[in-house]
């Protein structure tokens, strides 16, 4: 296949106006075989000079190591560039293998836009040819006397300025450079500038962070929004490396961000050599393939992020079963066309879950194993509910911890009920369910009181739909318990958006959620003023600080009282 491609010795570009001996001429640079070790010979730069001059038109040629031409175009390195899916990509330190030799009708030194061409395809350097506007044939072949001086550019790892450009090199010395030498110094620099933390870990994802925030948004829920995404990054095992954001107050329909805004990310992704770009919104399956093919690296929005997280954390049968249902809807309509290059065998955020030939399998197939699940699903919670009127059947009252994800309730659960449920410092470091018993002293009698405790998923605002039921299916704990236990992070800058996007969900539960009370976690890391203006707020609700053991007396005490009232007959 790969020697079809060279027979047909397409030529790029604009070819209009050609004569069918001039673009035979350009064919001719296909056969051309350079020392790989040299950046161009000076019999190759002056062929191209002199079709070049004979078309009265730039030509722009790409060589790879093994010094085969790989591509010819009529007109500058911007016009001719290779479609970044059509690039290999070997990871942040690694060039793209791939070199081009131009030449330029005017005397002056490489464009921006030439420039720009070359950081986008990573390449291993960039040579530019100024003409003399005349030559000759040489009696033994070849030509002379074409080229006029040259400049070579190739890429640096500084954000700044991501390249540099050689003063005028005469063409003998520009044959002379060493292209091995160039290449390796090069990537060991790059190796080197990486954070070192991620050359250690060649499994985190390196991530650049797309932020379209609606014109209306302030500034600190811009933030606030910005960081719960780069959160979400994190504890799907990935690392934020930087964050582009754009205002806008509708996303455009093809590519999200306007033309010029891609090509910025596009430059900036190549430069900083992530891997991965995480949209803080969600986007449509056509708005991820336009963006892969202009960008070339892999997008996955937020609720794939999410749907990752999910995918890496869930434990149980019913858990599993739950996000790969949801995968599978979420993926059902973004099969289609995903490119090549962007196949999503070898790991990485998005990647997890439901495999690559599972994908490849038909919708059909997909859409009887989104029934099977179902169905699996719905056997579940048949199943879970018997067990919950087996628990109200003994009479032990419940109380469900619900909250925002990461506000600290599975910490609670653990120093409540010394177990040791899963915490982390990570959004939804707990996926399933978890039932532990719990036993209080009875201030006025001095019995003991056993009451469970059951610890859930944690809310996080705009779920992905497809999620919405796994999540509610746990939170159906919630809708038999006794009592409800809100925990919110009162050390999160957004707790009052928390706060509320828990409630809005909870009143969206068929049934009716027994009585409430909030504890607001965290107490250690926040300031007494900010305290205050909570108390003010809430004054039912317990200030605790799980991790630190306190308030938790009067934690327990609450919600004995809590207990008792919900005991009692309605009248
Ligand atoms: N400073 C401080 N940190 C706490 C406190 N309680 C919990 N944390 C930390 O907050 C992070 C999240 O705690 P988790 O208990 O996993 O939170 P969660 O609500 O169960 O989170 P999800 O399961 O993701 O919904 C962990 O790093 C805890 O160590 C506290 O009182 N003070
Ligand atoms: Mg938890």
């Amino acid at each position: 296949m790969a020697r079809q491609g060279r027979l047909i010795e397409t030529i790029y570009g604009n070819l209009k106006g050609l004569k069918s001996n001039q673009i035979k001429q350009l064919r001719r640079l296909y056969h051309q075989r350079l020392p790989s070790d040299r950046i161009t010979t000076s019999d190759f730069a002056q062929r191209l000079a002199a079709i070049s001059t004979d078309i009265h038109q730039p030509i722009s040629t790409y060589l790879n190591r093994r010094g085969q031409v790989i591509r010819v175009g009529v007109g500058s390195p911007r016009q001719t560039q290779i479609p970044p899916l059509e690039l290999p990509r070997y990871g942040a330190d690694r060039l793209s293998g791939i070199r081009c030799v131009a030449t330029t009708l005017k005397q002056e030194v490489p464009k921006e836009s030439a420039l720009t061409a070359m950081a986008l395809q990573r390449l291993d350097a960039l040579a530019v040819l100024t003409m003399t506007g005349s030559g000759f044939e040489r009696r033994g072949g070849g030509a002379t006397g074409y080229v006029r001086s040259t400049y070579l550019a190739h890429l640096v790892p500084d954000p700044t300025t991501p390249w540099t450009i050689s003063s005028p090199l005469s063409l003998e010395q520009l044959a002379q450079q060493n292209l091995m030498d160039l290449v390796e110094a090069l990537e060991s620099e790059f190796g080197r500038s990486l954070n070192p933390r991620l050359s250690e870990t060649a499994e985190t994802e390196q991530v650049l962070m797309v932020g379209v925030i609606p014109q209306a948004v302030s500034k600190a829920e811009m933030k606030a929004n910005l960081a719960e995404v780069a959160l979400l990054v994190e504890s799907a095992g990935g690392v934020v490396v930087e964050t582009i954001h754009q205002k806008r107050s509708h996303p455009h329909p093809q590519t999200v961000v306007g033309a010029g805004k891609v090509k910025e990310i596009a430059l900036r992704a190549q430069t900083l050599g992530v891997t991965l770009i995480v949209f803080n919104l969600d986007l449509s399956p056509s708005q991820v393939r336009n963006l892969e093919t202009q960008i070339g690296i892999r997008i996955v929005d937020r609720t794939e992020v999410i749907l990752d997280i999910f995918a890496q954390r869930a434990q149980s049968q019913a858990g599993k079963l739950q996000v790969e249902l949801a995968q599978l809807e979420y993926m059902l309509p973004r099969l289609a066309g995903r490119g090549q290059a962007m196949s999503r065998l070898g790991g990485g955020i998005g990647t997890r879950g439901p495999g690559e030939t599972k994908l490849e399998t038909e919708r059909r197939a997909i859409q009887r194993r989104i029934n099977t699940l179902q169905q699996a699903v719905n056997q579940l919670q048949a199943h879970r509910s018997r067990l919950r009127q087996r628990r109200q059947h003994q009479r032990v009252p419940s109380v469900a911890v619900v909250g925002y994800t990461n506000a600290g309730k599975s910490t609670l659960l653990n120093v409540l009920t010394n177990a040791e449920a899963y915490t982390a410092d990570q959004l939804f470091a707990t996926l399933d369910p978890t039932t532990r018993r719990l036993s209080i002293p009875d201030p006025e009698t001095h019995q003991m009181r056993t009451l469970v405790l059951t610890d859930t998923v944690g809310f996080i605002h705009n779920l992905p739909p497809p999620l919405m039921d796994a999540f509610r299916a746990t939170l159906e704990e919630v809708t038999d318990a006794d009592v409800l236990l809100h925990v919110v992070d009162l050390s999160h800058p957004d707790w009052e958006n928390h706060l509320r996007s828990v409630m809005d969900l909870l009143g969206t539960m068929p049934i009716t959620p027994g009585p409430g009370l909030i504890a607001f976690n965290k107490m250690d890391q926040v300031s007494s003023e900010a305290l205050a203006i909570a108390q003010d707020q809430f004054p039912q609700a317990v200030f605790i600080s799980a991790q630190e053991r306190l308030g938790l007396n009067t934690l327990r005490q609450k919600l004995l009282e809590l207990i008792d009232y919900a005991a009692m007959p309605t009248v």
